[in-house]
């Protein structure tokens, strides 16, 4: 359904250009459920906006292509991406707040996504006509705020978003990205916001809808441990690039990368009680000062000469690969195997 190939993202800055996205690949599949995991600034939300059409200057596609469904994305117009964007790929952000338009009725931000891309067609313009399908637009508007958990959404389809709690008001722009049936939904951070309650009945809700339309996701998060329960595949990104990507069971029960295991480490666990959190040391690298290297190789305790060169993917198993020296072919010979081996 969704394959990126190659991609490469730039801003242009002072300093030359950041590549905040470097060489990425993955793919989604019909129904599938992709996590894009790291820490802040690993440039998770340019890969997301890139799918939508989202990047602005001075951000740019330097390279590669957004494969969806046979087209390539990354070479279509401004109006073919409109197109697509809310219709076949719909978008939820992190800030409901400062997504959804405090002026306006929230049933009216609803039927606005349905008028834009007019999923149901007027048949003739009669003023009869236009009253029927305001009708009906209303009505797919109530059952959508029903679908996603809104109670007497009657009532509620007058009310502004101030009047909704913050889980409420990610329920209207979660109702808002399904109005056009979009075969891929695309979630920012969509329970980071939230308090943990209301963050695991938000998860219940995506995963009901990717259950029962068979909408794929792609989630972008920095929670490892929220995408091991809620996605199929993980992507684990540092710095702009894909080091570690495979079926959720497959990498959490064997990561190989130090990254992937730094931030399985840092996840506090209730069920271990005097757990201790290992966070990783350091913070993430400045992409302006980054070469070719890895870009880990200063946080990672494993790191050696060998990390000095550029690091290519590693094909672990039929579906997993990692992006480390440890496991690059070749490094049997000067027995980094055996470190690996033990890590
Ligand atoms: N407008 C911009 N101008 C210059 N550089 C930018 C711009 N936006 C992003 N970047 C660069 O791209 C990198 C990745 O940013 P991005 O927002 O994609 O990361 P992220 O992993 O999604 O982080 P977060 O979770 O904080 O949003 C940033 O560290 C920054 O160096």
């Amino acid at each position: 359904m969704l394959e990126i190939k190659n991609l490469t993202i730039g801003y242009a800055t002072a300093g030359g250009v950041v590549k905040a996205v470097k060489e990425v690949n993955f793919s989604v599949k019909p129904g599938q459920i992709v996590g894009l995991v790291g820490e802040s600034g690993c440039g998770k939300s340019t890969a997301l906006f890139s799918i939508m059409g989202l990047i602005k200057s001075p951000g740019k596609i330097m390279d590669g292509e957004i494969v969806y469904n046979g087209h390539n994305l990354a070479s279509q117009t401004p109006d073919q991406w409109r197109s697509i964007r809310g219709k076949e790929i719909a978008m939820i952000f992190q800030d409901p707040m400062t997504t959804l338009n405090p002026a306006f009725r929230v049933g009216k931000q609803i039927h606005e996504v349905l008028q834009t891309h007019r999923v149901i067609e007027p048949e003739k313009k009669g003023w009869l006509e236009r009253f029927k399908l305001r009708h009906k637009e209303k009505e797919r508007v109530l059952t959508l705020m029903r679908e996603v958990g809104i109670s007497a959404p009657e009532q509620r389809y007058e009310a502004y978003p101030h009047q909704f709690s913050g889980g409420m008001q990610q329920r209207i722009l979660i109702a808002m990205g399904l109005a056009c049936n979009p075969k891929l939904l695309l979630a920012d951070e969509p329970t980071t916001a939230l308090d943990v309650t209301i963050q695991a009945q938000i998860l219940d809700l995506l995963k009901r809808i990717n259950k029962e339309h068979g909408t794929s996701m792609i989630i972008v998060t920095h929670d490892l441990g929220m995408a091991a329960e809620f996605c199929h595949e993980v992507a684990v990104m540092y710095a702009g690039q894909i080091v570690e990507r495979g079926p959720t069971e497959l990498l959490i029960a064997n990561p190989k990368h130090p990254y992937t295991k730094g931030l399985l480490q840092s996840i506090p666990r209730i069920t271990k009680t005097r757990q201790r959190i290992e966070p990783i040391p350091g913070t993430v690298v400045d992409l302006a000062k980054l070469g070719d290297e890895c870009a880990f190789r200063a946080r990672c305790s494993y790191a050696s000469d060998d990390c000095s060169n550029a690091v290519t993917m590693t094909q672990i198993s039929e579906e997993h690969q990692v992006r480390c020296v440890l496991y690059e072919r070749g490094s049997e010979a000067s027995g980094i195997q055996q470190a690996a081996a033990h890590f």
